[in-house]
């Protein structure tokens, strides 16, 4: 499933990270890719340190308190977060995201992207998700987060003109399968919806009763 979350950072949260950014330090991004997506990765990342460290729990903090995001992506561990600028003529050709990342080989199930300014601020540099027969390019406001399923080839066209800045991280889910993560989303949905209609129903017990079966069965 992919799916936008439009407003996952405040106003005064995306002023702090960008004014925070402005000021940073960043690296050559190829450090941070696997041996073949380095070969076509062409980015600068935030260096890792004290401002990385802080950056990446003010992101966490807002996808921890985010709704849609717990309840489509049941994360287990947000793992892994890298802070990337392209600038005129940067680009990420298509690759797709390491199955397991860091010491701690943690598995990346979904992947995000939020961003940080807005498409006014640069051409180029749509963030395209291929399928087997199509693809389809997202470029989001400021503060909104694309979250896409780990297991695609997906890219970054070239920025023509300005800035593009953008958090990038990855999920290890409860919940490894993409098909049951997608059921329990509906399920969890038609649940909330009922009980905003009818309350507390016979059916109501009986969804609530197969969610956490199958959170049983298959959460681990
Ligand atoms: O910048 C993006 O939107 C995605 C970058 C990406 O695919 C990656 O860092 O693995
Ligand atoms: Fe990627």
């Amino acid at each position: 499933m992919i799916f936008t979350i439009p407003d996952l950072l405040t106003a005064s949260e995306l002023e702090e990270i960008r004014s925070i950014l402005e000021g940073a330090e960043f690296a050559d991004g190829k450090l941070t890719a696997g041996w073949h997506a380095q070969l076509v990765k062409d980015n600068q990342q935030l260096k890792s340190g004290q401002i990385q460290t802080q950056l990446t729990q003010k992101v966490k903090e807002a996808l921890n308190r985010n709704a849609l995001f717990q309840t489509a992506v049941r994360p287990r561990m947000i793992h892994s977060l890298l802070f990337s600028r392209y600038d005129v003529g940067m680009s990420y050709g298509t690759h797709t995201d390491n199955a397991l990342m860091g010491s701690g080989f943690w598995r990346s199930d979904v992947s995000f992207t939020i961003f940080f300014n807005p498409p006014s601020d640069y051409e180029g540099g749509e963030l395209v998700i291929e399928s087997a027969d199509d693809e389809k390019a997202y470029k989001l406001q400021s503060g909104a987060a694309l979250i896409y399923p780990s297991s695609t080839l997906h890219r970054v066209d070239p920025v023509t003109k300005g800035t593009r800045l953008v958090g990038v991280g990855w999920v290890q889910s409860l919940i490894r399968s993409e098909s049951e993560r997608e059921i329990l989303f509906d399920l969890e949905t038609a649940r909330r919806s009922m009980f905003s209609q009818q309350g507390k129903t016979v059916e109501f017990d009986l969804v609530s009763k197969t969610i956490a079966n199958l959170l049983r069965k298959w959460a681990e």
